[in-house]
């Protein structure tokens, strides 16, 4: 089951890290000639030290019917190589365009996880939380998004509280009926640019994995994030993008080697930083 998997994967490897495929066309170096051997290359460089690539819809989008076919190859590719798979694509529409949503991506055996947006509420989600377990996949809500603005809306102040609590109080209600082993397949989504709301939401999601993007580009740090979790790295996934993919660009080395060296670097601060706040 799905929620099992993740969490053995993360285990055996020792590394809740999970590499961004948010490969843009001016992301290629000299020499490579596709979007989908680009991501070949990092996959393969990669797939014995991550537990799961995300791949951000957008990059793909952009670039119309040949962009989406490069984005299922990638995620084809990934899952070859035994990879778990998040589709970043931050659904959620009326119930009856959701179900349409939610089987365009839950029914599909390259995806595992999808990234949710909770605005239209539990009718615009319930298609997915249904697919998650006729499928066996999993999915992600947006609860506290990393980007400067986030506060405009997810930390108003309704019923006494910040909005991105009532929204991590509701994803765990939800996700107590959809629970797979000892964690839910409903996660939530923190940003690791707010540590302070990143603690708050954890002591609300106890048995939701937190997808924490906003790690690396953005200016998470490791710190930030094990000083939020109080040095508990279980229950977690910590994305990051740019600073993999372009990691070639600061070394002179080969765009996989690069990658790779830097996600062991980012591996080896993240368990430096949990360490040393072990309680
Ligand atoms: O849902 C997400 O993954 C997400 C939520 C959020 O709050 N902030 C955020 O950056 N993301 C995604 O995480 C990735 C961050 O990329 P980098 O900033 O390059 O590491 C992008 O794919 C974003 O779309």
């Amino acid at each position: 089951m799905i929620m099992q998997k993740l969490q053995e994967s993360i285990g055996k490897l020792n590394n809740p890290f999970v590499v961004g495929l948010d490969t843009k066309i001016d992301y290629l170096p000299h020499g490579v000639s596709s979007v989908v051997e680009f991501n070949s290359g990092i996959i393969d460089s990669i797939y014995d030290v991550v537990a799961a690539v995300k791949i951000q819809i957008a990059m793909y989008e952009e670039r119309g019917v040949e962009g989406i076919e490069e984005f299922y190859r990638t995620a084809e590719y990934a899952k070859g190589r035994g990879l778990m798979v998040i589709a970043d694509v931050k659904r959620a529409d009326i119930g009856d365009t959701a179900v349409s949503y939610s089987k365009a991506y839950l029914s599909r055996d390259c995806i595992d996880f999808i990234t949710l947006n909770p605005y239209l509420g539990y009718d615009s989600l319930a298609p997915f939380f249904e697919d998650s377990e006729r499928y066996d996949k999993g999915v992600f809500i947006l609860v506290k998004t990393s980007n400067k603005s986030s506060g405009d809306i997810q930390n108003l102040i309704v019923e006494g509280r910040p909005l991105y609590e009532v929204v991590a109080d509701k994803v765990a209600g939800w996700g107590a009926v959809h629970m797979d082993g000892g964690y839910s397949r409903i996660g939530g989504v923190a940003g690791a640019t707010y540590p302070d709301e990143l603690k708050r939401i954890r002591g609300i999601m106890r048995y939701n994995y937190l997808l924490i993007p906003g790690y690396g580009a953005q200016g998470g740090t490791a710190e930030d994030i094990a000083r939020a979790l109080d040095g508990d790295i279980n229950g977690i996934l910590i994305n990051s993008s740019r600073k993999v993919l372009l990691a070639y660009r600061k070394s002179n080395k080969d765009y996989r080697e690069a990658a790779r060296n830097k996600v062991l670097r980012m591996k080896e601060e993240l368990r430096d930083a949990f360490n040393d706040r072990v309680q």
